[in-house]
């Protein structure tokens, strides 16, 4: 659609001449200093001059084939882009630049059929290949001579992947692989892309040469012709079928009859097949095959930050143009923004916005300081990098989908409309909590790097330092409560290491009331994702807290303020939501929690003069936010109207359904 231009909604002036800091600052610091900003807005400059941007109809009133479609359109027109003016015009070569991905979402309200190609595919060949496999996928990749997907769940597994029954069966013979589907549940399922779009897909299958099951591995395997597109002969390929978002990409089954690859396809970096079918296993650690999914679990982290920061502009620049009740008899209505349950639903956004991306710049740092040390063949960090990325995957995007939930709810009945991109943004991130490893999964597998750790530190050997507080907590170090930023962390890693303790105990007491290991890990379940989570919230409160203080030493007062406030709303929300674990594992009294909620109070009070231009500060253009009521002019009530203006239903003045249905239904001649 093309976006009207209106005057600014006067209510939303006023707000922009209370702010009290430079907004650039605060855009300078979140793009990483400003050449950063001045890149990313050349990018954005270029794709919406292009045109791609634009629909004839809302994306919304199209039929799922037509929104398929003008995503495919889409893609192709932004990939050539991105070869050559972006490229040209930016010098920028990396795909995955963040700016490009949040231009991106100008082009497509839902997502595009290429994302796990760019977001997988490639990544999957950069990590998992031989130098020589490298050089004849990646160039091809890259260019988009080949476009392909991650098919490793399938019908009957997901989260477990030693359960995967697809099989690659070695035949020295030929010098080739067999992939089979050998059940109904075996067929690969979900992969984005598979259904209609992909050529090439990368395969996850259960090994097997010279009559010995290796476990799961890589392969790459072309499924369609790449000129026909048609699916190749021992290939069942398709869709399957409308889901809760997601809706403009193809997400695919796939199933194999006996279907030949070369050897050459198992993607060897780290274990290999000879040609006489001698297995070769990694070196150095037995699940570097699982690297992609490290890496997109970290890129996770990211997109709930953006994502989040998209549904709380919409709401906050809604909340400062709505009025609604009365505050004293026969007063104005006054803006919505003004309530303070209002600004409790909302400032938590606007802080854990920045919490998360500055999380997932911290977390994307340490991704490729432990990759480093992988090439130089030290595996020791990965564990670390494991139970960090694990948790807050499942952290952030389950914080950030209920954050956007309340971000809808803020808005009442318009939040509930499509125009409004808050279902959207709900949908795609709802997904995010379960796709690459569901929530209580990755929760578990930090509990079990947490419960080695304890036991690491029990044993008097020194821990990783994001679990440092283990040893600190088993030398007796009892908690005094302080409500400073240092004091406040150190609670919440009482809270975590109180938590692994109690874990460690009902195991060890479940063994010796005769349990199994694995019967008494299984019992404490419950207690252990408690446990990881709690963990996790210390990680990020204390990331948080680093950060801010780092990022902002040379920053003007005003930003440090307004910066820090944010900090201190997001200990004291978490300190009041957490008032049971901290009364449990830490000193805190009832009058500390008095004292912190009075403050929160406060800060909502303090923040609420500089919240539109909070937001207005993760500077995020109106072709980006898709929305109604989210747009930087604030024209709410005109953008709804003229979004039902353009509604197909009203294209006509009466369906013909009526002269089908209702008109014979009214008559009695139906
Ligand atoms: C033109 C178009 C423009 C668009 C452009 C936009 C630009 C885009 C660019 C970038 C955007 C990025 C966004 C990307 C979005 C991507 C969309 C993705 C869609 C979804 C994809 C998928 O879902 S793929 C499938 C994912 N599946 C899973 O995650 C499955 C989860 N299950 C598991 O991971 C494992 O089964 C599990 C870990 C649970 C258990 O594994 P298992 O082998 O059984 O191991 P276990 O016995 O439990 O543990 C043994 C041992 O191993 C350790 N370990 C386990 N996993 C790892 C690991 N990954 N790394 C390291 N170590 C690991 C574990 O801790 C144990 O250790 P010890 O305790 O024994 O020491
Ligand atoms: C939008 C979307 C896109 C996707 N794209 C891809 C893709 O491109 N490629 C791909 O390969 N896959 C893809 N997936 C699949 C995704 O990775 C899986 O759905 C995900 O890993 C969860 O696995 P599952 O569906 O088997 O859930 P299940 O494992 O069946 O989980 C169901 C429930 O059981 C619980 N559970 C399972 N095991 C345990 C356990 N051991 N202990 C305790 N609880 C347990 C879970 O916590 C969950 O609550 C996609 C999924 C979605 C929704």
């Amino acid at each position: 659609m093309v976006l009207k231009k209106y005057n600014i909604n006067p209510d939303l002036a006023l707000e922009r001449q209370k702010c009290t800091f430079d907004i650039e600052e605060i855009i300078n610091i979140f793009d990483g200093g400003k050449e950063k900003t001045s890149q990313r807005r050349k990018i954005e400059d270029v794709v919406l001059k292009s045109g791609l941007c634009h629909d004839d109809v809302p994306e919304e009133c199209m039929s799922l084939k037509e929104r398929y479609e003008n995503a495919v359109r889409k893609s192709c027109f932004f990939s050539k882009l991105m070869k050559t003016e972006l490229q040209e015009i930016t010098g920028i070569e990396d795909f995955e630049t963040p700016a490009i991905r949040r231009i991106a979402d100008a082009l497509f309200k839902d997502i595009s059929p290429f994302l796990l190609h760019l977001g997988m595919f490639v990544p999957t060949i950069i990590g998992q290949c031989t130098s020589e496999q490298l050089m004849i996928w990646l160039p091809k990749a890259l260019d988009l001579q080949i476009i392909g997907g991650y098919a490793q769940t399938e019908l009957g597994h997901g989260t477990f992947i030693r359960g995967l029954e697809t099989t690659a069966t070695y035949d020295a013979d030929t010098e080739e692989f067999v992939l089979h589907t050998p059940t109904l549940t075996a067929h690969k399922w979900w992969a984005g892309g598979l259904g209609k779009t992909i050529n090439h897909c990368i395969v996850v299958a259960q090994l097997y040469t010279k009559g010995v099951c290796y476990g799961t591995h890589l392969f790459m395997v072309q499924i369609r012709d790449l000129d026909t597109h048609m699916p190749l002969p021992g290939i069942k390929v398709g869709e399957i079928g409308p889901r809760m978002g997601f809706s403009s990409a193809d997400n695919g089954f796939l199933g194999f009859n006996n279907f030949r690859i070369p050897r050459n396809n198992m993607l060897m970096k780290h274990a290999q097949v000879q040609k006489d079918g001698t297995y070769v296993k990694p070196a150095r650690h037995g699940k570097l095959t699982y690297q992609t999914m490290v890496f997109v679990r970290v890129t996770l982290v990211n997109e709930a930050a953006f994502n989040l920061s998209k549904a709380v502009t919409i709401a906050v620049r809604y909340s400062a143009v709505r009025r609604q009740s009365e505050m004293r008899p026969n007063e104005p209505e006054p803006q919505i923004l003004d309530y303070p349950t209002q600004q409790h639903k909302l400032f938590i956004g606007i802080a854990t916005a920045h919490a998360f991306q500055l999380t997932a710049n911290w977390l994307w740092n340490t991704f490729k300081s432990v990759l480093s040390d992988m090439k130089k063949g030290d595996v020791g960090t990965l564990p670390e990098l494991h139970a960090l990325s694990s948790c807050l995957k499942a952290v952030c995007t389950s914080d950030a989908a209920l954050l956007i939930e309340q971000c809808r709810y803020a808005c009442g009945g318009h939040g509930y409309m499509l125009s409004s991109n808050l279902p959207y943004i709900y949908s795609f991130v709802a997904a995010t909590r379960t796709y690459e490893g569901d929530y209580t999964i990755l929760l578990l597998q930090t509990a079990r790097f947490l419960v080695k750790a304890w036991e690491q530190a029990e044993a008097g050997k020194t821990v990783t330092p994001t679990v440092s507080y283990i040893s600190r907590s088993l030398k007796g170090e009892k908690n005094s409560w302080r409500s400073t930023d240092e004091g406040i962390i150190k609670s919440f890693q009482a809270v975590a290491a109180g938590k692994i303790a109690l874990c460690v105990k009902s195991i060890r007491d479940r063994m010796k009331s005769g349990l199994d290991y694995e019967d008494a890990w299984l019992l404490t379940t419950v207690q252990l994702v408690d446990a990881a989570e709690a963990h996790c919230r210390s990680v990020i409160l204390e990331t948080y807290c680093n950060e801010v203080r780092r990022l902002t030493k040379s920053s003007s007062d005003n930003v440090k303020i307004v910066m820090h406030q944010l900090v201190t709303l997001y200990l004291s929300y978490w300190t009041l939501q957490r008032t049971g674990d901290l009364l449990r594992y830490s000193s805190i009294s009832e009058k500390d929690i008095d004292f912190m909620q009075r403050q929160y109070e406060e800060l909502l009070q303090h923040i609420r003069p500089n919240a539109v231009a909070l937001v207005d500060a993760f500077d995020l253009r109106d072709e980006i936010l898709h929305s109604s009521l989210g747009a930087y002019d604030g024209r709410v009530y005109e953008r709804l109207m003229e979004q039902a203006e353009n509604n197909p239903m009203n294209a006509e003045p009466v369906n013909q359904s009526f002269h089908k249905y209702i008109k014979p239904l009214l008559q009695g001649k139906l």
